[in-house]
């Protein structure tokens, strides 16, 4: 007869617990605010988060509150992600980059009843704390500070709050469905949405988005975490980092290339996590500061589209792997990550690079699809494009206090990215739905169009967009920013000749300064819509 196993509740507790006792003596860096690097241990990460647990209890906090952070990624805000969740409150992580009127709205929305702030957000959050209806307490994430005492009425201070306490708080062995953490999408289709998770789905993602063949950070690699750990929880590396026992290196704001290039160095980073723009910056970083980021062996890309000129120069110029990874808010972000095969060890180096261009296939726990406009499911052949739909272990089903199912009637999330999936599950984004471009009835990929102008050595960043037209409906125009100042409109439309058919070839191509970036780092195609769209009309 086989023995009964022990069931123990998936908890963010497990986690932070597991760090403390496995991996006590191995090391988080921490990039403060006003550039100071603190070194800390996960042993210390667990003794502060238990401090913090015990804190909010005492400070009359009931179980499944929301407690907001809006933060940069640092060891408070990591002690934060864990004493929040682990002693049952919900973590709600706010992007500081949103507009104050979207920042009232989430605040609101959200009822958060505790605030936890870093010093760099003290002036924004005392002009809008009157408009914030459920908070009971902002807590400054530093140390007793008579200035900012000055600005906001009956602030707290984290240390302080943290001195008051020992750390001999037990972690509760939570019911796992509870909620443990809350963010919004970034919004860059229209209005955030709340999508709250669970401890079970948070433990799911930590182990399985973690696999081989997934994010697969080991105990011997130190992960920098470029990703904010306010949006989508840092792709979940808080909590994979405390499982595993990696060094884990935060960087605070100073996401610009040179900063993060000499953190790599500083830290031997072997495994860094973020999207596009950033690894763009982090380029010019490492030949503007002469930095060689020798210990990096791979970085993890994703959020949007990656621009494929950029794996060959990683790889070239570097010997970093770049791995594409594919996610949403709603997934957790998790989704697909671009592994290979054994299959794929024979092909040669230009076509491994090639296959790895696209967005990945899924781990287990994850399952896509791709469907019709009338639901009906397309075949998986890498050639027809389809909606994307996904479900699994780690997907949301309902939006936070949305009261319906976000799910189809048979359990799918739509993703409303528009995609192509081959034989062995790689899956290629073509377009969001929102911003694909639909000229005399065909599709047009904004995202070829880009990758296309980005391999153009001359330019730096690109956005393809849909321009109003008068017999087309819609036209592809490109905005972009120029590298060197030689480029011209003629140099960069004949660059896509050949490429692609000769009536996807863009009308007209606009050179910027820089593109609009959202909140987290991508290109707000809804702006250049609004500012764009008619300029064929115009002409
Ligand atoms: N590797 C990738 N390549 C292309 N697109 C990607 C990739 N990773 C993510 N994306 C895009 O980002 C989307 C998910 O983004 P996220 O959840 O951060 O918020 P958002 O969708 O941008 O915001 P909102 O839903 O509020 O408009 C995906 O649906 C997809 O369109």
């Amino acid at each position: 007869m086989l023995g009964k196993m022990m069931h123990k509740q998936l908890t963010i507790g497990s986690l932070i617990e597991h760090a403390g006792r496995f991996h006590s003596s191995t090391t988080v860096t921490s990039v403060e605010t006003s550039g100071e690097t603190e070194h800390v241990t996960w042993g210390d990460i667990d003794a502060n988060a238990r401090k913090l647990a015990a804190a909010l209890g005492r400070l009359g906090i009931v179980q499944s509150a929301r407690c907001g952070t809006i933060a940069w990624n640092n060891r408070r805000h990591l002690e934060i992600y864990f004493g929040v969740s682990g002693g049952g409150y919900v973590c709600h992580t706010i992007n500081p980059r949103l507009k104050p009127e979207q920042l009232i709205y989430i605040i609101n929305h959200a009822e958060d009843q505790v605030l936890f702030i870093d010093t760099t957000f003290v002036p924004a959050v005392a002009q809008l704390r009157a408009q914030f209806t459920t908070v009971q307490h902002i807590v400054v994430m530093g140390s007793k500070d008579a200035d900012i005492a000055a600005q906001i009425e009956g602030v707290l201070f984290y240390d302080d709050l943290l001195d008051a306490e020992t750390a001999d708080y037990d972690w509760p062995d939570l019911d796992e469905n509870l909620p443990s953490s809350l963010c919004y999408t970034s919004g860059t289709t229209g209005n955030p949405k709340g999508v709250e998770y669970t401890h079970r789905t948070s433990v799911l993602h930590t182990i399985g988005g973690n696999q081989p063949d997934g994010l697969a950070l080991r105990a011997r690699d130190t992960v920098l975490a470029v990703v904010p750990m306010f949006h989508v929880n840092a792709w979940g590396t808080p909590y994979m980092t405390a499982a595993v026992g990696a060094k884990l290196v935060l960087p605070g704001p100073h996401l610009d290339g040179a900063s993060l290039a000499k953190l790599i160095d500083a830290e031997k980073v072997t495994v860094a996590l973020g999207v596009p723009t950033i690894w763009m910056g982090l380029l010019q970083g490492l030949e503007e500061t002469g930095c060689t980021a020798e210990s990096l062996e791979r970085t993890i890309v994703g959020g949007s589209a990656l621009p494929t000129v950029m794996i060959p120069t990683f790889r070239d110029k570097y010997g970093v792997d770049l791995v594409h990874a594919w996610g949403m808010t709603e997934t957790s972000p998790i989704g697909t990550l671009n592994q290979l095969l054994q299959k794929h060890n024979e092909l040669d180096a230009e076509a491994q690079a090639k296959l790895r261009e696209g967005q990945g296939r899924p781990m287990y726990g994850i399952d896509l699809r791709i469907v019709d406009d009338g639901g009906a499911i397309l075949p998986h052949d890498g050639e027809t494009q389809g909606n994307l739909q996904i479900c699994g272990h780690w997907v949301i089903d309902s939006y936070f206090r949305a009261g319906e199912t976000a799910l189809t009637e048979d359990g799918w999330f739509d993703t409303g990215d528009v995609a192509t999936i081959d034989g062995d599950g790689y899956m290629i984004i073509r377009d969001r739905s929102k911003d694909i471009i639909k000229s005399g009835g065909e599709w047009i990929s904004t995202v070829e169009l880009e990758d296309i102008a980005m391999s153009h050595p001359d330019v730096a960043q690109a956005a393809a967009i849909a321009a109003k037209h008068p017999k087309w409906d819609e036209r592809p125009v490109v905005i972009a920013v120029k590298r060197s100042a030689d480029v011209t409109e003629a140099d960069l439309l004949a660059h896509y000749q050949g490429k692609v058919a000769s009536w996807q070839i863009p009308d007209r191509v606009v050179f910027v300064e820089s593109l609009p970036l959202g909140g987290t780092g991508k290109v707000q195609k809804n702006t250049l819509r609004e500012r764009y769209e008619g300029i064929l009309l115009d002409s």
